[in-house]
């Protein structure tokens, strides 16, 4: 879809969205671009699984995911950022609908690897039949859950939409988190290869979080999406992925 503009928050930035924010999903809803957000919620999964005295394990970034934490995960990501997120989009006055992987199969998954992170997957496929004529109409939200079978799997919100934004064939992808791109020594990095994002990873300047951001920003820019961006605004490029190759 030549006119999609896939647009990834982070469960952080949803807090935190500016009003400038929601004029730009205005005037690309009224020049016609189509616009599907993708929500996360890792820190209200984090400080939920804590209260109830459970344990938050992370490998790369990625959440273990055992049968409980899948529970609390669904819980909050469905029943709290999501319909957060649609309310101030309401307030706005901006058509949106709240969709989830069950609705008509739209989201499809696989497991990633169950012995190292549990109920964790990535997506395999979309159902673009249901999805496409929701998006003529209105801003489509959903959240970085996926189905495989009946079992519902867990997916890093940075994979989700990267993997959604490449099955879509979309031709911009956002990456929106709480920074203003990659940094390096306080500075955003204006663009990222590989090899250098290799580097920093090596070095420890690139860590936590920000490691399943840029694998998946690289994905996206590999799998054909044209404009990737990592950044806090959506007026500002922060780091731009342009290299066609796998971190
Ligand atoms: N080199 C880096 N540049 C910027 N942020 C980094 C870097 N390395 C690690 N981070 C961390 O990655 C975080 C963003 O990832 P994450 O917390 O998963 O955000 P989100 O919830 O928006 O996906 C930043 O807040 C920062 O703490
Ligand atoms: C497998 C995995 O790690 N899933 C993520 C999904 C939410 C997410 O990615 O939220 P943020 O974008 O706010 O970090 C998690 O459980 O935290």
């Amino acid at each position: 879809m030549k006119d999609l503009i896939v647009i990834k928050i982070g469960g952080t930035s949803i807090e935190q969205l500016r009003p400038e924010f929601f004029e730009q999903l205005r005037l690309w809803h009224q020049a016609g671009r189509k616009i599907l957000l993708i929500h996360g919620g890792g820190r209200e999964i984090s400080a939920l699984t804590q209260k109830l005295q459970l344990p938050v394990k992370r490998e790369n970034g990625i959440r273990i995911t055992d049968q409980a934490t899948l529970q609390l995960t669904r819980m909050v990501l469905l029943g709290q950022t999501q319909p957060k997120l649609l309310v101030q989009l309401l307030q706005h006055n901006l058509p949106a609908i709240g969709l989830n992987a069950a609705d008509h199969q739209l989201l499809q998954g696989e497991l990633l690897d169950f012995a190292k992170y549990g109920y964790v997957g990535r997506i395999t496929a979309i159902n673009q039949a249901f999805l496409k004529p929701l998006l003529q109409k209105q801003l489509v939200i959903t959240a970085p859950l996926a189905l495989l079978g009946n079992q519902w799997l867990n997916i890093n919100a940075d994979s989700a939409a990267a993997a959604i934004a490449s099955l879509l064939q979309a031709d911009e992808l956002f990456l929106l988190t709480d920074v203003p791109g990659v940094l390096k020594a306080g500075q955003v990095l204006p663009t990222l290869t590989v090899a250098a994002a290799k580097r920093l990873k090596a070095a420890k300047i690139i860590t936590t979080g920000m490691q399943p951001k840029i694998a998946a920003a690289f994905q996206a820019a590999r799998c054909g999406v044209n404009h990737v961006n990592i950044t806090n605004q959506l007026s500002a490029t922060g780091t731009q992925i342009i290299q066609k190759e796998d971190f």
